[in-house]
């Protein structure tokens, strides 16, 4: 049986990936065109690339439909519960920084750290009779980490993109989003809670716990985190 590794198919991880891997010996390229979702791997044999959005990288894993993904942390935490169970971490790969934060408007200047944000909240559910609203994708992580500061008084929206303009957009009151250079935050009225981040995202060579690892699968992980200067246990 060949190694699976699953990688990002488009978007900001791809080429750094393919980059990350090249840089190591172990070159990664699409097999057909640059519609065509399967690709080929050289310098370490009995290795099969597969193409998937980072997105669905964690589910793969966890399915144990591949061995090998990279993928960023933030997305493996927020997918998978309880995700150390199910997945062990290779190698941070150093690209794909960005931090999960939380960010309320600009001009809630009373408002700027966890603590704030928790008394503003009761402050608006006695107000306007429902509970302040945080627009985000990252449902998990960010529930995870109110629970442990000790918020209550919130409701999670879902926004899978352009999630800085809910608030423009009157459907939420703050929000909890990645960001990295800071930009959309600022261009959006945003500011961040002082508090440090949620989590700081990069993007990570995970195993699969569940995958079927026999004798020939352990064998290529072995060679090619060799090859990679990595240790890979699973
Ligand atoms: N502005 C940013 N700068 C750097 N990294 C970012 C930024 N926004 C998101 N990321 C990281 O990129 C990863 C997601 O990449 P990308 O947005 O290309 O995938 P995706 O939205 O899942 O794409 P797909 O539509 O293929 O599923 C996440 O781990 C996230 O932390
Ligand atoms: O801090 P910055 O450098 O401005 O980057 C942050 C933005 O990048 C990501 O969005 P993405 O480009 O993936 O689009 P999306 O809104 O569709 O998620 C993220 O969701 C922020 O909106």
């Amino acid at each position: 049986m060949s190694l699976k590794i699953g990688v990002p198919s488009k978007g900001r991880l791809m080429e750094k990936t393919f980059d990350w891997f090249g840089a190591r010996g172990v070159t990664m390229g699409r097999s057909g065109s640059d519609r065509e979702y399967a690709g080929a791997v050289e310098g370490v044999d009995g290795v099969e690339l597969v193409l998937l959005s980072a997105g669905e990288i964690p589910r793969e894993l966890s399915a144990g439909r591949i061995h090998l993904g990279v993928t960023g942390s933030d997305l493996v935490r927020d997918k998978l519960a309880d995700w150390s169970a199910q997945v062990a971490e290779v190698a941070a790969l150093g690209f794909g920084h960005a931090d999960l934060i939380i960010a309320v408007p600009t001009a809630w200047i009373d408002v700027d750290t966890v603590d704030d944000l928790d008394a503003a909240a009761a402050a608006f559910r006695a107000e306007y009779g429902f509970r302040l609203r945080i627009a985000t994708k990252y449902h998990r992580l960010v529930r995870d980490y109110l629970t442990a500061q000790g918020v209550a008084d919130y409701q999670l929206v879902d926004s899978q993109g352009a999630t800085e303009g809910t608030v423009k957009n009157l459907t939420a009151e703050a929000i909890a989003d990645i960001t990295s250079s800071g930009e959309t935050l600022r261009a959006n009225h945003l500011k961040i809670l002082s508090d440090g981040p949620i989590h700081a995202s990069q993007a990570t060579l995970f195993a699969a716990r569940g995958a079927e690892w026999d004798a020939a699968t352990r064998a290529t992980l072995a060679e090619l985190a060799k090859q990679l200067g990595v240790k890979a246990e699973v």
